[in-house]
């Protein structure tokens, strides 16, 4: 079928969440219009769509505005989920941003002989699914976040297992497995979330932590922000010596994680943040139920079976359930063809704070691995570029 043509006076932008949302925000404010595509029928489709109930932003709120808008008063600390997701759709509409729905970006190419990008897109809406719709613009800004797809492993033996296996991003709470023996894959930030939230309803989850290693810092210290404390020592301090003082913190804090299965890489906590995109996990209570006993942590997964698991060192697990907590993955080489600004992994080459800029009018907002913060300043900055080119353009083609 012959895809629709549409010429954008302006950006195209992939991706309505955040990232997406602040650039055409602040491209909005500098007079420049742009076309936002988002493949679900919603902003922020993570914050509404693949996150659970009980979740809350884990750095303190001021770090998690977004350019122009403070969130309202009387919001706690760390919001919570809904109260981000209204945050939000409060921004979007103070800023006239309507993202164009249901449009999944299935390829991105500049057309070096007409100087121009084409993206196209396909409806995924039921009543008019497999539509394809051409736009066709000057710039092209990707943001489609470094959380785009899940990272699913291949298990041996999933297929003996007789209960759900699901990925994190579907669930929602811990009431759907009441009494239930949950397996919890991987122990970022979600592993131990969703481990806390399914004490809360009372079933009995354990943790695979595989050999990897992974820090875990308090989110708080005699109620301050452990990430507070480190962007201030960042102000004085190379990086280097702020994880160290973050790391003797944490033990001084959390006492010794290697007796209860957790070991800290060598590397530390910002460097692999900022390195790898390995978050550290900031504590809110499942600590302590791993050292009551109500989570229990048990190594790598060789195998399911019929009732459970066999794990790498031999011994055999119960379990009614499954849930891979075991992570995310950026989309972009899935669709974006013919340049080579993003690695295979697809985040920027270039590093931190340069990425935000390519060639041919190519930008990125939001892979900084620096989270809301590091989405807020590339929006900025790729706003101000683009309005520059904008109206100059604008001006020598009146
Ligand atoms: C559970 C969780 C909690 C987090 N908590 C925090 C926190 O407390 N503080 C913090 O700073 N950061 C946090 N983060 C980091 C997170 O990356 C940011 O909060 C934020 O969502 C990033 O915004 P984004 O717009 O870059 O990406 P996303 O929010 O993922 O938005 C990208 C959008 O692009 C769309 N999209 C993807 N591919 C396509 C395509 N091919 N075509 C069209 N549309 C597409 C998606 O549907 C999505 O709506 C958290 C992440 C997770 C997973
Ligand atoms: N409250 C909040 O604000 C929350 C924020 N988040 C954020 O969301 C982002 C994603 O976090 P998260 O979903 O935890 O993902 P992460 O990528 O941080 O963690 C994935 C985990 O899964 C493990 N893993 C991956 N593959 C396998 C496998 N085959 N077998 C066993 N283990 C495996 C990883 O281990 P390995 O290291 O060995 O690869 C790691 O422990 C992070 O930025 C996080 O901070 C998440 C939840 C709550
Ligand atoms: O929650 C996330 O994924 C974030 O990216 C937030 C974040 C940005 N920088 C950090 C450093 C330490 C812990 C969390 C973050």
């Amino acid at each position: 079928m012959a895809a629709r043509v549409v010429w954008v006076n302006g950006p195209i932008v992939v991706g309505a969440g955040p990232a997406g949302l602040s650039v055409a925000a602040c491209l909005r404010e500098r007079g420049v219009p742009s076309v936002l595509l988002e493949r679900a029928d919603c902003i922020a489709s993570l914050w509404q769509r693949r996150t659970y109930d009980r979740l809350r932003l884990h750095l303190p709120k001021h770090f998690c505005e977004l350019p122009g808008m403070p969130f309202p008063d009387g919001y706690p600390e760390y919001p919570d989920r809904r109260q981000f997701v209204d945050y939000l759709q409060a921004y979007a509409a103070r800023a006239g941003v309507e993202p164009r729905f249901n449009q999944s970006v299935t390829s991105a190419r500049y057309d070096d002989a007409a100087g121009l990008w084409r993206v196209r897109a396909e409806d995924v809406s039921v009543d008019a699914a497999g539509d394809v719709t051409e736009y066709i613009g000057r710039w092209l800004v990707v943001a489609t976040g470094e959380n785009a797809e899940r990272v699913v492993p291949e298990i041996d033996g999933a297929d003996d297992f007789e209960g759900p296996v699901s990925h994190v991003a579907e669930y929602k709470s811990g009431a759907a497995y009441r009494g239930k023996r949950v397996l919890v894959v991987g122990c970022g930030n979600s592993g131990m979330e969703v481990c806390l939230d399914l004490c809360h309803h009372n079933a009995l989850p354990a943790m695979v932590v595989r050999d990897s290693k992974v820090h875990v810092l308090p989110r708080e210290m005699l109620g301050v922000a452990t990430f507070s404390v480190a962007v201030f020592l960042l102000r004085f301090l190379p990086l280097w010596v702020v994880d160290r003082i973050l790391v003797v913190l944490a033990w001084l804090f959390l006492g010794d994680l290697a007796k209860i299965g957790i070991t800290r890489p060598s590397r530390g906590p910002l460097e692999l943040k900022n390195t790898r995109g390995r978050t550290p996990v900031l504590d809110i209570g499942a600590l302590a139920r791993i050292r009551s006993g109500d989570i229990e942590v048990v190594p790598g997964i060789r195998r399911l079976l019929r009732g459970g698991a066999e794990l790498v060192d031999g011994r055999r697990v119960p379990a009614d359930a499954v849930i891979l907590a075991t992570g995310y993955q950026s989309n972009v080489p899935q669709w974006l063809k013919g340049s080579d600004f993003f690695t295979q992994e697809g985040y920027p080459r270039v590093p931190f704070p340069d990425g935000w800029k390519g060639e041919s009018g190519l930008y990125s907002v939001g892979f900084t691995r620096r989270g809301l913060s590091g989405v807020s300043s590339d929006a900025v900055k790729v706003a101000q570029d683009i309005a520059m080119a904008w109206n100059h353009q604008t001006a020598t083609t009146r």
